[in-house]
This record gives structure tokens, sequence and C-alpha cells, in this order.
């Protein structure tokens, strides 16, 4: 028997109003594949506080999140955005399964090692038995970024964490990131994404400015992924027709990071 292999998906919150075709692919590849998903929802959460008149600050790329960013953020990750996402992959054929990182000890999290954001948390452990019971299954994983400390205080986490996390502990044989960037740019003009780049490469991208914001979180999301066994990191547009099939058959597409 051939070991199947694992894909790991970040679906970014800046793309999944325009991201029912990248689901329905997922649909199709979780048939060949064993396939987790796990998704962003920044943009819906900082609506959803707005309509509360509520302003969102962020602190490299990570949102400081009080109690009642917390909540808004639990209602709108675990409820709203997880469920559209199930509902989309389910009419795509898949069976796919909504749980949040607070389910089953799925994350496992401590207070962020990064000062003054509030209720936001690193994760310190994934259950992958969980997660491996429900794609030995067959069954396909939709994860919302939220994680539990031991003594059960509900943590804000970023979804790139989270789920380089995810693909670090099923040592992704691809982790994907889809947003609404080409790829990682060295200048925001830039008609073209850098297509390759190591893992010193992008602590330098960091350093010297040329990531900032969102672009942040998700750089350091590779490398940690790539650190704990992900074999291959794509960082690349979400609406991009046959993403997955094209990266798959090592066609030169997006950001492509390794070790
Ligand atoms: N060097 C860079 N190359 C590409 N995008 C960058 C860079 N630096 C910052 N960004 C920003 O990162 C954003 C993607 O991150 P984010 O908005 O958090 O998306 P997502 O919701 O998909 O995680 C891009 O839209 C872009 O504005
Ligand atoms: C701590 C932190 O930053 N949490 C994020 C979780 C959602 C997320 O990361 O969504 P995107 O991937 O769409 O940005 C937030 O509250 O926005």
């Amino acid at each position: 028997m051939t070991m199947q292999k694992t894909m790991v998906i970040k679906h970014g919150g800046s793309v999944e109003a325009a991201g029912a075709r990248l689901l329905k692919e997922v649909a199709t590849w979780a048939q060949a594949m064993r396939v987790a998903l796990v998704h962003g929802g920044g943009p819906a959460i900082t609506e959803a506080l707005k309509q509360s008149g509520v302003a969102s600050t962020f602190l490299r790329g990570r949102r400081v999140t009080d109690e009642r960013t917390l909540t808004v953020a639990e209602a709108v990750l675990a409820g709203t955005v997880n469920k559209r996402i199930v509902r989309a992959l389910q009419a795509a054929g898949a069976n796919a399964v909504g749980i949040s990182g607070e389910d089953g000890g799925l994350l496992t999290a401590i207070p962020s090692v990064e000062e003054g954001l509030g209720f936001v948390g690193d994760v310190q452990r994934v259950n992958t038995k969980l997660l491996e019971t429900l794609l030995q299954a067959g069954f396909l994983p939709v994860l919302a970024p939220l994680g539990l400390e031991e003594n059960g205080q509900l943590r804000n986490v970023n979804a790139d964490a989270a789920a380089a996390a995810v693909a670090g502990a099923l040592r992704a044989d691809w982790f994907i990131f889809t947003t609404d960037v080409a790829g990682v740019k060295e200048s925001p003009d830039a008609e073209k994404p850098i297509p390759k780049l190591t893992i010193a490469d992008a602590y330098a991208l960091i350093e010297t400015g040329v990531a900032t914001g969102g672009m942040i979180p998700k750089l350091e999301a590779a490398v940690s992924a790539l650190c704990q066994g992900a074999a291959r990191v794509a960082i690349c547009d979400g609406r991009t027709e046959g993403l997955l099939a094209r990266l798959l058959s090592g066609e030169a597409i997006g950001t492509v990071l390794t070790a």
C-alpha cells in the first residue's frame, strides 16, 4: 500500500469571498490525498467588530485581542466562517467536518510570547490523533484557528500560525497558503512574486521591512512549518485557476519555500 500524500491548506480570509473555485478544487483533491484546511477570517472579524463600533488594532500582523474581541473572534471563526466553508465543501462533494482548535484538544495554546496582544495564543501542541482519525475515515477537517489553554482559557490564534502547527504536526508534503496576492513580492508594485525562498531569505524579508502586516505571520508560519517537518510551502493567490493542480505538478507559481 502506498502512503497517501498530505496537503494542508491555509485559506486566507482575504480571499474567502472569492474562494468558491478553490474550494471545489480542494474537494476534488481530497479524494486523492489527505487534505486538511485551516481557514482565516480576519476581514470578517474586523467587519463584525466595526458593526459594534469597535476598531481593530494589529501588531506585526496579529490582532490585539481584548475580551470583547475574543468573543467576536470565536463567533465569527468557529461559527460564520467555518460553517460557510463547510457548506461550500459539502456542496462540492467533500465530506467536510468543521471543528475549532478548541475541540478535542486540537490546538493547545499558551499566551503569546509577543507582548501587548491580550488574549492571543501560540500553539503549544496539536492533537494529531483527532486529525488522523478524521483523515483515516475519509473526512476533510476544516479548522477554525482558536486555541485552548490547559486551564480552559480561550485564545485567538493567528490562522497562519495555526495552519503551520497543523502542517508541521502532520508532516505535510504540501502546505499551501491561499491569499490575495500572487506571492511574496520585493515591493508592493512588483509585477511578479519572488519564485523561491529559503528560511534565511524569509527572515531577511521581515528584518528589512519588505514583508509587512499580514505577510509577517505568513513567513514566520512558513518557516515554522518547514522546521517542524513540512516538506514544501507555497504562498499563492487563492483566485488562480487550477491552483492546486498546477502547484502539485511542479509549475512555478506563487512563492515556494523549502528548508
Ligand atoms: N512583501 C510582500 N509581498 C506580498 N504581500 C505583502 C508583502 N508585505 C505585506 N504584504 C501584504 O500581505 C497581505 C496578505 O496578508 P493578509 O492580508 O493577512 O491575508 P490573509 O487573510 O490571506 O492571511 C497582502 O494583501 C499584502 O498587502
Ligand atoms: C491573533 C490573530 O491575528 N488572529 C486572527 C485570526 C484570523 C486570521 O488570522 O485570519 P486571516 O488569515 O484572514 O488573517 C484575527 O483575529 O484576525
